[in-house]
């Protein structure tokens, strides 16, 4: 459903020409709003309290159905078609769409016209203040950010008072992570530098429109109402809901009513805008029954990705694009370190860099990086080369192999492995008992439920890192046990000449 961070900073900071890594993370108060947990059919719940403790003071608990109810209501009013659904609660994602009627699998479903989405076009209820953010050019997601916060603290004169009530006050995701909770639940995962990446981006961004703008128009952006606090929410939000239309020349836009859907990996099927209907639906890939609930994809995303963005952990074993980010570095004991580093750069690497694995294998750039970290003096005219097809920049791909240094490369993304490997056994032991320090029972609730995550995240990702383990290990079994075979063959034949 959402951008990742990469096209956030890459829309954001250009317009505004600084970079977001040199502000330091700060964020404290929307994280400390502690939620309480239940378990229900193995799965940790957790409902966001209330308390005015912080947080932003619109949006509802995220399991809440009355505002959900006026905002259906609403939305019929507004022209949305009648519907096979309705929001209820639900087992997995707290609130879903559940069939009413039976549904056919190829059915297509939810019909929400053009006027109810939100977009980067839409209407401001404050002119003035769209006027000033489209004069200073700013892109599309800080836009809709500024707007939504905008239309949300105009309470009823927003057009989407009964759309915003419905959304959850604290969305979850890696956004709402202090950063000594991302240090100690995510240690072990890549997924905690990319959420401070996240974070980063979005404290910058914000110090940004304050500086450039907001400051120059305190009385349509007062600090009350424009801060921080609310960016991580508005973020928050776009992070979970936000939709790329395709079929509207990949335009991004909120689309209430078809942001009730939740996610499932068993299922292929995404919103999209339908030219003959005109409004955004999916089509099945399945056939519901009353009273199931009904599930689109977010994506082919990693169960990293879907926790950073949506704050959820898939059940194990039932994502199969789930993959963990492997990270690999030149030694710098090499003799062609620098020669090595200026390859990479060249091609936008650098001399430690992240390659996805999946159970099913690992991309041919990550072998082709090895195989460059490996590769001795004598192959330096091969640098290049190497480096060019460890970037995705080769076209077509190629898969080059190097037989003489190929055990090197293999044992080289083993001892990755390996390292990695042991980084996340020591989170998962510590893991037992991690929480005991705490009394506040908020607190532990909190501390519960992240930890249960992070656990989560980090066994879906052992379990790739031991299947490549594995695999390795027998590759290289082979390629020693042929070596052998081959030396002993070699050897008959010597003592037959002598
Ligand atoms: C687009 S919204 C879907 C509607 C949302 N459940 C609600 O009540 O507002 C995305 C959010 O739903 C929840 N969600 C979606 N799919 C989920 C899943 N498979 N498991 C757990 N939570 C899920 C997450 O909180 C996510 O951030």
């Amino acid at each position: 459903m959402a951008e990742d961070s990469r096209i956030l900073q890459a829309t954001l900071i250009h317009t505004f020409g600084q970079n977001p890594s040199q502000y330091t993370l700060r964020i404290h108060s929307p994280c400390y709003n502690p939620p309480s947990i239940s378990k229900r059919s193995g799965s940790l719940r957790c409902s966001v309290s209330t308390a005015s403790s912080g947080g932003v003071p619109w949006g509802c608990d995220i399991d809440s159905l009355e505002n959900a109810a006026a905002l259906q209501k609403w939305l019929s009013e507004c022209g949305l078609p009648p519907q096979k659904m309705a929001i209820q609660r639900v087992e997995i994602g707290e609130r879903g769409l559940v069939a009413l009627k039976n549904i056919r699998k190829g059915e297509k479903l939810l019909f929400v016209p053009p006027s109810l989405f939100i977009t980067a076009d839409s209407e401001w209820t404050c002119l003035e203040a769209g006027q000033v953010l489209k004069r200073a050019h700013v892109p599309d997601w800080p836009l809709l950010a500024t707007y939504l916060i905008s239309e949300a603290s105009l309470i009823n004169s927003s057009r989407w008072s009964n759309y915003i009530s419905a959304l959850p006050r604290q969305p979850y995701s890696l956004l709402y992570w202090t950063r000594s909770e991302l240090d100690r639940y995510l240690e072990a995962s890549q997924i905690r530098e990319r959420a401070i990446e996240r974070i980063n981006d979005v404290i910058g961004t914000y110090i940004d429109l304050k500086e450039r703008i907001f400051s120059k128009y305190p009385d349509l952006f007062p600090e009350e109402v424009f801060n921080m606090e609310s960016f991580l929410w508005s973020f928050g939000i776009l992070f979970s809901r936000l939709v790329r239309l395709p079929s509207m020349d990949g335009r991004v836009a909120l689309v209430p009513w078809a942001d009730m859907l939740n996610h499932s990996c068993e299922v292929e099927t995404f919103l999209d805008y339908d030219k003959s209907s005109q409004g955004v639906v999916f089509t099945t890939d399945r056939a519901y029954q009353p009273g199931e609930q009904v599930f689109i994809s977010y994506g082919k995303k990693s169960n990293g990705e879907l926790l950073l963005s949506y704050g959820f952990v898939p059940r194990e074993g039932t994502n199969p694009r789930d993959s963990v980010e492997l990270l690999l570095s030149l030694k710098k004991s090499d003799k062609c370190y620098k020669e090595k580093s200026e390859a990479l750069k060249k091609y936008g690497l650098s001399a430690s860099q992240c390659f996805p694995l999946q159970i099913t294998g690992w991309p041919v750039e990550l072998m082709a990086y090895a195989y460059l970290a490996v590769s001795p003096p004598s192959m330096r005219n091969r640098f290049d080369e190497m480096a060019a097809e460890a970037s995705n920049k080769t076209k077509p791909k190629k898969d080059t192999r190097y037989p003489e240094i190929e055990e090197d490369a293999l044992q080289f993304i083993l001892d990755a492995c390996e390292a990695s490997i042991s980084k996340y056994s020591k989170f998962l032991q510590a893991s037992g008992s991690m929480d005991l320090d705490v009394t506040n029972p908020k607190l532990l609730n909190r501390k519960v439920f992240l930890k249960q995550l992070a656990v989560d995240l980090c066994t879906s990702e052992q379990r790739i890192l031991f299947r490549a383990q594995y695999i390795l290990r027998r590759r290289l079994r082979d390629i020693r046990s042929g070596e052998l075979r081959a030396l002993k063959i070699f050897n008959g034949f010597r003592k037959l000449f002598n």
